[in-house]
């Protein structure tokens, strides 16, 4: 078996998405500061800063902003999906990895956009759908093995949302580096209704309370993975096995305590939300350096630890980073377009998971093997006979 993969460099794709005004932030008075100016570029103006203020005249009241993507209300989940995640499909079923993953403050809209509504999906439903077209389309050629896993991780602990029963689970890192997480339950199946269905039940499943930014906050980081495993089934000459993890992250809210009103046990999870998401962010930093020789620590967090490949591995990576558009967010989306900002110059190195496993070569190999014993061993006797003779 030999891996013949090639590995290549991959920027992180960046995309921002402004949810529409909330009822909550309307009957506020919010009034509009991020807007999309068109495909990629986005502004946002402080509203703190008075236009008519002459002493300030030489500081901008705007910055823009630009990324691989921008959407705003008008956006439906399909077109979020086909900018973003659409295109990850055909390399996962040629052997590639892949992550997407949603960050933003609370109640910007990141569970909107990855798991979406009965009636607007989201990220999930239309990824898992479109994956399993392009199987059954392949399937002629090729054999195919899905597995599924939906975890969270709350507090710095993983819990399998499939099997909330089975307590708290740890990671481990596999002979070839990669980390996985010891005893998760592994659903096999390419049925797109099943697995939307264990989707449902385990989001259910979900530590989610209600905060003062978001009635249906999510306290935890939510981990989908999708194992893809091939077979050619040609067996003439050349085996073809190729492997690929899919991962979609719906990220807890960063978000302020003093913001959310957030005591005691919330307050707690604030804590470690924060703390995963620091050192998520101290990732981001580290492999943004221009030179790329920074330290880069993913021990920090079961997040980043969780994340190495997807964030300086081997995976093709899309950030979706959600803002709201109300003046009352300003600081929180600042921070948000400047974490977007700079996760743009992360680079990642990508390599096909292709194994060939040759059979008849394979075959050569043993017999050749079997032969030079047999060799050595007819020349043994011969030198022990002559020996014999000689004495
Ligand atoms: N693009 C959108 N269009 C319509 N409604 C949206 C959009 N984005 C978010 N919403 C609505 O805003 C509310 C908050 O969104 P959501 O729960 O997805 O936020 P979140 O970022 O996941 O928050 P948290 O981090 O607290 O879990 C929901 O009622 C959701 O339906």
């Amino acid at each position: 078996m030999n891996d013949t993969g090639e590995s290549k460099d991959q920027q992180l794709t960046v995309a921002l998405r402004i949810r529409p005004l909330s009822d909550s932030e309307q009957e506020e008075a919010a009034t509009i500061v991020a807007h999309r100016l068109d495909d990629q570029m986005v502004v946002l103006m402080n509203p703190m800063e008075d236009p008519d203020n002459i002493l300030r005249a030489n500081r901008s009241r705007e910055k823009t902003y630009m990324f691989d993507v921008a959407f705003d209300c008008s956006a439906n989940q399909e077109e979020v999906y086909r900018a973003t995640t659409k295109g990850l499909i055909e390399g996962l079923i040629s052997g590639y990895n892949a992550t997407v993953f949603a960050y933003g403050p609370t109640g910007c809209g990141k569970t909107f956009t990855m798991l979406g509504t009965d009636r607007e999906p989201g990220i999930y439903v239309h990824t898992l759908n479109d994956l399993f077209k392009a199987i059954e389309e392949t399937s002629d050629d090729m054999q195919y093995n899905i597995f599924m896993s939906y975890l969270e991780i709350y507090n710095e602990m993983i819990r399998d949302l499939l099997n909330p029963s089975s307590g708290f689970l740890d990671l481990r890192e596999d002979s070839k580096g990669e980390i996985q997480v010891a005893g998760i339950t592994e659903v096999c199946t390419i049925n797109a209704r099943e697995i939307m269905d264990l989707l449902m039940k385990g989001n259910k499943q979900r530590t989610q309370e209600p905060t003062a930014a978001n009635q249906t906050s999510s306290r935890s980081h939510a981990v989908l993975q999708v194992s893809v495993r091939q077979t050619s089934r040609c067996r003439d000459l050349l085996q073809e096995v190729r492997f690929a993890r899919l991962f979609m992250i719906d990220l807890a809210g960063s978000e302020r305590a003093s913001q959310t009103q957030n005591r005691g046990q919330r307050l707690k999870e604030g804590a470690h939300i924060n703390r995963s998401l620091l050192a998520l962010g101290n990732c981001i930093n580290a492999l943004s350096e221009k030179h790329g020789n920074k330290y880069v620590n993913y021990r920090d967090s079961k997040l980043t630890r969780l994340l190495k490949d997807s964030l300086g591995g081997n995976s093709r990576t899309v950030m979706i980073a959600h803002i709201s558009p109300a003046s009352l967010a300003f600081e929180e989306s600042r921070n948000t377009l400047s974490y977007a900002d700079r996760a743009k110059s992360i680079r990642t190195r990508v390599k096909r998971n292709l194994l060939n496993v040759s059979y008849h070569i394979m075959l050569l190999q043993c017999y050749k093997t079997v032969l030079s014993l047999q060799v050595k061993r007819n020349l043994l006797n011969v030198f022990y006979h002559i020996m014999l003779l000689v004495l």
